[in-house]
């Protein structure tokens, strides 16, 4: 890993904050003021409960609470731990005799993650704190003395170096934490380079960024607004209605509650522009819950024409319906459907856009789940494939001839996007890829071709797929 890429985006690790919304699966840390404490049982949660690492912190910190300044060392622990998990782990396994507790492990782990990666802690406080805790937690005595043992160990003799692995692969699996099947999978479909930058990339806290809803204000008077209320925001350079959050948490501005700004990254933006809608028209979004793009997508139609969002849960149907009201956008209706049977619903060839945000591997998106990389197998990508491509044909039937739709994932991966679009393309000969040409300049390849891979070191943003298509006569 090169130094100087590490230390840029370290940099901007510590000008940005992460961010989290409501749990699922898990119960929030108990909260006694012990920082590491509190992000070990985070971390045994996400391993043992399969719950979302950044639901469950966030949790954690709205039920106790917590403070700016432990908040950021929370986030910090947890997320960095897991992030470098794989990385840590090669650095203990010549220090670990015997078999580890899981606790224990995950002990040892956040504590050698303070000592490689936080120059701001103290060696011998990462220690201490480690003992105490171990001695809080354990039965008998022995588990502290073997964690001091171990971690005083490697503060005596270092841990080993990355660089002699010779299989480049390897390398950089361990280095960056990514398990070796997936790095091989990227290296084959994207080239060393690019796998590395990408990987590297996922390590890093992702940019907060909002969009500006059109209806109420433009970028300018949303840029002064979130000003005017002391945030630190700027403008995006690649969409004009993003704004950069600097510093702040958006989610508790006035602007926010006032409907003039949703939270959303930068990359859910682009598919309201593949689409191309224009007030009036009647447009489906398939697989809309929450509503980050419906809403963009009645916004840009500037609240007019018919806007039908279906999602198949019930649970999150609620979520774009509060998101419209809080927007003010009244063109909306939603339904719980599956979008494989949108055709038993609706008339053929009736709609003039429609948008397929699929379910996806989601690997774009490892900077805000970092769990996501090591829960996922590769057995996953085929069936998404097949589900993927049935909801395209659903859209399919239902799109008007001229008319256009657009294919989304926040994933990384070459069968679910660009595998996705050339079989879905072969069945119907009616079908293109349709050039963007309304897309804003920096997506250069989507205004030339219809179709974008976006990779998080590219804009900053969410990794994500698009394209866009047009029926024929
Ligand atoms: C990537 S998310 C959509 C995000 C949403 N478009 C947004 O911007 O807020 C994919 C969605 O597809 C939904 N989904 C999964 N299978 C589906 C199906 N067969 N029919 C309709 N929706 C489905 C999931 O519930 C999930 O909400």
């Amino acid at each position: 890993m090169s130094k100087a890429k590490t230390e840029k985006k370290r940099a901007r690790q510590a000008a940005n904050g992460n961010k989290g919304a409501q749990a699922k699966k898990g119960k929030p840390a108990i909260w006694d003021g012990n920082v590491r404490d509190a992000a070990l049982t985070i971390l045994l949660a996400v391993d043992q409960n399969q719950a979302y690492s950044n639901l469950l912190l966030h949790q954690t910190i709205e039920k106790y609470k917590i403070d700016a300044k432990d908040r950021g060392l929370l986030t910090e622990l947890t997320y960095g731990t897991l992030q470098y998990k794989m990385t840590l782990d090669y650095y203990l396994e010549p220090y670990v005799r015997g078999k580890l507790d899981d606790w224990v492990r995950w002990l040892l782990r956040l504590s050698l993650y303070q000592i490689v990666y936080l120059d701001k802690i103290p060696d011998h406080a990462a220690v201490n704190e480690a003992v105490e805790i171990a001695k809080h937690r354990a039965r008998h005595r022995g588990v502290s003395a073997t964690v001091n043992g171990i971690l005083r160990s490697i503060l005596r003799e270092g841990v080993q170096d990355t660089t002699k692995i010779e299989d480049v692969a390897t390398r950089i699996s361990i280095e960056t934490s990514h398990p070796e099947w997936l790095v091989r999978r990227y290296i084959d479909a994207f080239g060393v380079e690019k796998t590395e930058d990408l990987l590297i990339e996922n390590n890093f806290p992702p940019l907060q960024t909002v969009r500006v809803n059109a209806t109420k204000a433009d970028t300018t008077k949303g840029l002064e607004t979130l000003w005017e209320e002391k945030y630190a925001v700027r403008r995006s350079q690649t969409i004009p209605e993003c704004l950069h959050i600097v510093e702040g948490q958006p989610a508790k501005s006035q602007a926010f509650k006032d409907g003039v700004i949703t939270i959303q990254d930068e990359s859910s933006m682009i598919p309201a522009y593949a689409l191309d809608v224009k007030p009036g028209m009647r447009v489906y979004d398939m697989c809309s819950a929450p509503g980050g793009k419906t809403t963009h997508i009645a916004e840009k139609m500037n609240n007019e024409g018919e806007l039908i969002a279906t999602d198949l849960h019930q649970h999150k149907m609620k979520l774009i319906q509060q998101n419209a009201d809080r927007l003010g956008l009244s063109i909306i209706q939603t339904q719980v459907m599956d979008g494989r049977k949108a055709t038993e619903a609706f008339e053929k060839e009736s709609f003039d856009r429609i948008l397929v945000d699929a379910p996806c591997s989601g690997l774009g998106v490892i900077r805000r789940k970092p769990d996501i990389k090591y829960t996922k197998s590769e057995a996953d990508f085929a069936s998404l494939h097949a589900i993927q491509l049935d909801l395209l044909e659903s859209a399919y039937e239902l799109l008007k001839v001229g008319g256009k739709m657009v294919y989304s994932t926040c994933t990384i991966d070459k069968l679910e996007n660009n595998g996705t679009v050339e079989a879905f393309l072969e069945k119907h000969p009616d079908l293109v890829l349709a050039p963007v040409v309304n897309a804003p300049e920096a997506l250069t390849e989507l205004r030339e071709t219809g179709m974008m891979q976006v990779f998080p070191q590219d804009f900053n943003s969410d990794g994500f797929f698009v394209a866009a298509f047009e029926k024929k006569a």
